[in-house]
């Protein structure tokens, strides 16, 4: 069981004798193996709200509860994984993913097990002894996701993971992230800039007001996904191809362009 909440999160930001609100009033609650896309426009606060769930940062007013329990700081059972993959440069595969176990004391066989099977899952056999300059930006991003994932986590909170592959790595991540999901269903959290990955992924998708930054509305994707069947389709184009898909995209982008002050004519 792994729920996030925000109860009526603010936050204020001080630089010199000025303050500015960069959010207020976020009420938002996350289910338990429910996968939540927030989109919003650039600056309305969304990295704020991931870096508080993460405990890198505290609210000014509310607060961040993760299975109830208030956010005070980072933990074990929140793993975070941000655009800039973060690998360690002089640790190969292997070693990058195995890096969090340790400070787990996870006994060393399940250790083996684990990495071997999220090393499997993510397409990395055969490089377990690279090194992250050795490997492309969508592997190197395999290789973050893999290390979040074999942290079994009770949340990971994911800030524009794809936001530095290039058009085809990141359909070819996006289509690995749904697999990874739908087998191994966690509690996710996951900014983007981009609407219909918010759809494919997302069971929900929250639409962030500019700023100061809050919730301005909640679409339901899961149940058109289930109803129709998306993922029983070949391909992340078919489902893009869907009209429910480009009905839901559509509706998102309508509501993020009215947050950006350029609304629809
Ligand atoms: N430590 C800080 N000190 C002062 N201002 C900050 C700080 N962190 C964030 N801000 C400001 O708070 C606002 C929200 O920032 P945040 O990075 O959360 O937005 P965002 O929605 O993730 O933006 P983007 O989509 O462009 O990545 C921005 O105006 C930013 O400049």
């Amino acid at each position: 069981m792994a729920t996030i909440e925000f109860n009526n999160v603010g936050r204020t930001f001080h630089q010199g004798d000025q303050s500015f609100v960069a959010l207020k009033g976020v009420n938002l609650e996350v289910g338990d193996r429910e996968f939540v896309a927030i989109v919003g426009p650039s600056g309305c606060g969304k990295t704020t709200c991931m870096r508080m769930a993460a405990g890198l940062e505290q609210p000014s007013a509310g607060n961040v509860r993760v299975d109830r329990e208030v956010i005070t700081k980072p933990g074990p059972d929140r793993a975070v994984v941000f655009q800039q993959f973060a690998l360690f440069p002089w640790k190969t595969v292997w070693e990058n993913i195995e890096f969090g176990l340790h400070s787990l004391r996870v006994p060393a066989k399940e250790c083996t097990q684990r990495i071997e099977q999220y090393i499997a899952l993510m397409g990395l056999s055969g490089y377990e002894k690279a090194f992250p300059h050795q490997l492309s930006g969508g592997m190197q991003q395999r290789v973050a996701i893999a290390r979040a994932y074999v942290l079994d986590p009770k949340v990971l909170l994911m800030d524009e993971p794809f936001g530095a592959l290039d058009a085809q790595t990141r359909v070819a991540m996006q289509e690995e992230l749904v697999r990874l999901a739908r087998r191994h269903p966690r509690t996710v959290l996951f900014i983007t800039h981009a609407v219909d990955e918010a759809v494919y992924l997302a069971d929900r998708v929250v639409v962030m007001s500019r700023r100061p930054g809050t919730v301005r509305e909640i679409i339901d994707v899961k149940s058109i996904r289930e109803a129709e069947q998306w993922d029983a389709l070949p391909c992340i184009e078919d489902v893009m191809d869907q009209p429910a898909f480009v009905r839901l995209r559509t509706q998102i982008g309508k509501l993020l362009r009215e947050q950006q002050g350029r609304g629809v004519h």
